[in-house]
């Protein structure tokens, strides 16, 4: 069994090729950095690091990688013969790797089972996102390629930081991992991925992962940053970050019971679940890392506006959320281009145009004039 990963970088090493390698794949990672794909091809196998409690080494064999940019005609040959294509290189680049799955998908036997595939990214529905890239790369080839892969949404979560000068091709992640992928695109023949979790529906358990994990870590991050503070589980440590953090969980919280039935008790378990994870001192993950991307972070189906405007439309808090939100438009990086353009554009545009265009949301949403009133502060506080 042969499987290709798209972005062979924190995730990508410590989590899915770790995974697909436990379910038998032999793997091939598709990449942009030569230096990494050069690491990757300089050795036979490396080691997945589990920091914090309970926390064991696993080592990982049976891989190679291919610089896309370099050999598209490699990578495209290994999706045309593989089971199995995931992806893990953030949702705004799942367009620039469906040519070449497009292509593999064309040069692949039509009489070999369907290719699986599952975008691992966090965000609602990413296989769909990637799926809609492919259908446009295609054209009007589409109707004759379409049938030859099927796509599961799926949610994954473990905390893989950056990984520290030096690390090589070995990944620090913590103990803790979840994967749900959506059963019924695969019929009778689900990949073999020992630990994934495979469900009838997806929204709930990555609504719940994208707006409980992602909600209140990118809340730590930006309350952090504004602080001063580097590492995630320091900034947890400040007990007014913290207490912001669970005031924004416990609106997300809500609205997850009120939209999907959750149980309140189960929910109040996962949170605090979340909460010990981002206290993991032996993590070195950063408010950098985990704020980086504001923009795609403040955009409309993501981790702040997407709960913040379901909760408004039930009537439901959201006062923690708008609070998140506006230590986000705080959030400056020079590293960051995203935090670089929203440091720029909040000094520069109005503020219902920077509302809408950040967001998404309509001027005429309940949501709307609550987080302009937050941009026009901060734009008080700049002036
Ligand atoms: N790190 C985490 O804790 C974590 C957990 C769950 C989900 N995710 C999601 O996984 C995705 C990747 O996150 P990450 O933390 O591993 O980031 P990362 O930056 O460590 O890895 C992304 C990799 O994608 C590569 N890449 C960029 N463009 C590419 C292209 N066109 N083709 C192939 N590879 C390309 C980069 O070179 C890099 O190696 C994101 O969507 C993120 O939200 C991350
Ligand atoms: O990857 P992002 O930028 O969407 O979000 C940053 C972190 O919150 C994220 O990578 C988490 O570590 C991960 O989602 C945990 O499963």
């Amino acid at each position: 069994m042969r499987a290709v990963h798209f972005g062979a970088g924190n995730i990508g090493r410590g989590f899915v090729g770790l995974l697909l390698h436990e379910g038998g794949y032999e793997l091939t990672f598709s990449d942009v950095s030569s230096t990494l794909v050069d690491a990757i091809n300089g050795v036979k196998q490396y080691t997945v690091h589990e920091v914090g409690d309970g926390g064991t080494d696993t080592v990982v064999t049976g891989f190679r990688a291919i610089n896309s940019a370099e050999h598209p005609d490699q990578v495209i040959e290994a999706v045309a013969g593989a089971h199995v294509v995931t992806t893990a290189v953030g949702p705004t680049i799942l367009k620039f790797v469906a040519p070449l799955i497009v292509s593999g998908l064309a040069l692949r036997d039509p009489s070999s089972p369907p290719l699986q595939i599952m975008a691992c990214e966090n965000a609602i529905n990413a296989t769909d996102l990637l799926r809609e890239d492919m259908k446009t790369v295609a054209g009007n080839t589409w109707d004759a390629l379409e049938g030859r892969a099927v796509f599961a949404n799926a949610a994954v979560d473990r905390i893989v930081p950056a990984q520290p000068e030096g690390a090589g091709v070995d990944v620090t992640v913590e103990p803790f991992f979840e994967w749900a992928i959506e059963r019924p695109p695969f019929g009778d023949v689900p990949p073999n991925i020992p630990g994934a979790h495979f469900v009838d529906d997806l929204a709930p358990y990555i609504e719940r992962k994208l707006f409980t994990v992602n909600t209140g870590h990118a809340t730590t991050a930006y309350f952090g940053a504004q602080a001063g503070v580097e590492k995630i589980s320091d900034a947890l440590a400040d007990p007014a970050i913290a207490a912001k953090v669970d005031a924004v969980l416990e609106e997300t919280s809500a609205l997850l019971v009120d939209k999907h039935g959750l149980d309140p008790q189960t929910q109040a378990e996962y949170r605090a679940t979340i909460l010990r994870r981002f206290r993991n001192a032996a993590l070195p993950d950063t408010v950098w890392r985990v704020g980086r991307q504001p923009l795609r972070k403040l955009s409309r189906h993501e981790r702040f506006v997407g709960p913040a405007a379901e909760a408004a439309d039930r009537g439901l808090g959201v006062d923690a959320l708008l609070g998140a939100m506006g230590a986000a438009l705080v959030f400056d990086d020079a590293e960051d281009p995203q935090a670089v353009e929203l440091q720029r554009r909040i000094r520069e545009e109005d503020a219902a145009d920077f509302t809408g265009s950040v967001t998404g949301l309509d001027p005429a949403h309940p949501l709307f004039a609550r987080v302009q009133d937050i941009v026009e502060a901060r734009q008080a506080e700049l002036a």
